[in-house]
């Protein structure tokens, strides 16, 4: 049986989204038929209706930072019901996978070659517009009012948490905080720079003052973000543009820094700002580690002499976090008040307002826009 739901798709790269009434048809073999009830705008979004992303496919239906509840749960579902609260997860959890049981990555390998094609599991989708197959989107599709998800991709949550809320952390909160806390595992006292002081690059910061660090320094173009990283615990602000324009952002950060700094993050996904991200880490210890996406065909660089003086180049996907086990703990610490949430979502728009809220992120007017169903 299908249903009708409202979405907005992305027919086509580079072009606004359009919210139309699509079928969406229910819940196969271990998966669960979720309402949406809010969803957050990630950058990775844009970077994927850019056209940017080698794995973007069109049609499709983005969105992947979201909250809702279960509705229906098809055969062989174990752990959910319907009722439920729960956050998707673009990195699942199936606690069974060589990736899992190894203990040494979030990245569960169950159902990765799918969700890559845009697909469930069983290598089709369950959404449609006019008799033609639309793509999921990051496993999640939280761009539309009901979405369909494998269990293994759904973490359940507190039923007191409020969805407009705790949407953010099915991506920016947890990468944010996961890279600081589970990736680079930053220890107090550290001298921190962050680079790109965004949605994600401001939870590295709230992270970061979260496990103690001393100085936390952030970097961005935007002179608008510096009041607000400094109320999540930013000590020193960088604005490359004061600098000029044959400035050296790296000598800089290295001067102010004794040296350079323990840990570094890049919350951008430009390649020379994650070569300065590296370059700007301490010799003999400095880990920088990359969160930004960069776009197909980019690749990074640096003198090999910077590794071999050791530094240590990482990266970090959903912060390292384990979505199922993970995700309804940092809920756990937002309805504790031990993070904020609440002062990084500076907008709320209905879907049908979905573009506009992309045409903020463009113009570095939002932090993170929550759309509400
Ligand atoms: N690895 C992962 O698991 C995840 C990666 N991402 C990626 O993280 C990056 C950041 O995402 P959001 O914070 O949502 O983006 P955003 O658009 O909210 O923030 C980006 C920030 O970077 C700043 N910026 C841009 N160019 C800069 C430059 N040259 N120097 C310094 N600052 C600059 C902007 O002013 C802005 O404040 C994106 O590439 C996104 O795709 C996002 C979520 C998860
Ligand atoms: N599809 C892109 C890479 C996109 C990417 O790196 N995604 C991140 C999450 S970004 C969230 O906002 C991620 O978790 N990657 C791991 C994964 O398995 O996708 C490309 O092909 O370059
Ligand atoms: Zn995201
Ligand atoms: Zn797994």
């Amino acid at each position: 049986m299908s249903m009708d739901v409202r979405a907005a798709v992305a027919f086509e790269a580079g072009k606004p989204l359009e919210i139309e009434t699509v079928q969406l048809e229910g819940p196969r073999e271990g998966e669960v038929l979720v309402e949406i009830k809010a969803t957050g705008l990630c950058h990775t979004d844009k970077y994927t209706l850019s056209g940017a992303d080698p794995e973007g496919l069109f049609p499709a239906i983005l969105g992947h930072e979201g909250a809702g509840i279960v509705v229906e749960v098809g055969p062989g579902v174990r752990h959910l019901k319907p009722g439920d609260h729960v956050i998707p997860l673009y990195t699942p959890e199936c606690r069974e996978c060589k990736s899992c049981l190894s203990r040494k990555t979030n990245l569960c390998t169950a159902i990765r070659s799918t969700q890559g094609k845009g697909l469930m599991p069983d290598g089709t989708s369950r959404f449609s517009f006019k008799g033609q197959p639309i793509h999921h989107y990051m496993g999640c599709s939280t761009f539309a009012n009901y979405t369909v998800l494998p269990e293994i991709a759904l973490a359940k949550i507190r039923e007191d948490a409020p969805f407009d809320k705790v949407c953010y952390i099915g991506c920016g909160v947890t990468t944010g905080l996961g890279a600081v806390l589970f990736t680079a595992k930053v220890e107090a006292g550290s001298t921190v720079a962050v680079f790109g002081l965004g949605g994600i690059g401001l939870n590295v910061i709230q992270g970061a003052k979260m496990v103690g660090a001393d100085r936390i320094i952030g970097i961005d173009i935007n002179p608008e973000r510096e009041a607000i990283a400094r109320q999540f615990g930013m000590t020193d602000f960088v604005n490359p543009k004061d600098l000029g324009p044959n400035g050296d952002l790296v000598g800089y950060l290295i001067e102010l820094t004794d040296g350079g700094a323990d840990y570094t993050f890049e919350c951008v996904g430009n390649p020379t700002l994650m070569r300065q991200a590296l370059e700007c880490a301490h010799r003999g210890w400095g880990v920088s580690t990359i969160i930004g996406v960069a776009g197909a065909g980019q690749e990074i660089s640096t003198r090999p002499f910077q590794l071999v003086t050791g530094r240590r180049w990482i990266g970090s996907a959903f912060g390292g976090a384990r979505g199922r086990t993970d995700v309804p703990k940092i809920v756990d610490w937002y309805m504790d008040h031990k993070i904020n949430i609440d002062d990084l979502i500076t907008h709320k728009l209905p879907l049908e307002k979905i573009n506009e809220g992309f045409d903020m992120m463009t113009r570095g007017e939002s932090i993170r826009t929550v759309v509400e169903y």
